[in-house]
């Protein structure tokens, strides 16, 4: 019923926030905080056909567009792919994405996140 799916989803959005911020803490310089522009990145537009940044991902959340955390955890791999595509192996982008993607990963498939695929299965 309706009620029960807003419900649903007010509580995915919550989870979703909370993973969100743990995620955040993960980059610490904040090199994925914002999208990057070509003005810091020289043709990247042109390289990179889907962009993907923690504030979008934010929004997206607050807007209710993660029907699944499946969905979430692609568009955080997507902005980590991004980077490690743009940037050359011997930048710190590259390597921030790289570590950001590892440790981003342990905390999406940790086990302890099956309470929250009852709501968003
Ligand atoms: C994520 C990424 O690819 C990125 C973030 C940044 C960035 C992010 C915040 C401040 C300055 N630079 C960046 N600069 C040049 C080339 C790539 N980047």
């Amino acid at each position: 019923c309706v009620i029960k799916k807003i419900h649903e989803r007010t509580a995915l959005s919550k989870a979703l926030d909370h993973l969100l911020t743990l995620l955040e803490k993960k980059d610490p310089q904040n090199f994925f905080a914002w999208p990057v522009t070509d003005a810091i990145a020289p043709g990247y537009s042109k390289i990179i056909s889907k962009p993907m940044d923690f504030s979008t991902m934010r929004q997206k959340v607050e807007d209710n567009e993660y029907g699944t955390l499946k969905d979430f955890s692609e568009d955080f791999q997507l902005m980590c792919e991004n980077a490690m595509k743009y940037n050359h192996t011997d930048t710190v982008y590259f390597k921030a994405s790289k570590k950001l993607l590892q440790a981003g990963q342990k905390i999406l498939q940790s086990d302890k996140l099956g309470w929250l695929l009852q709501i968003a299965p």
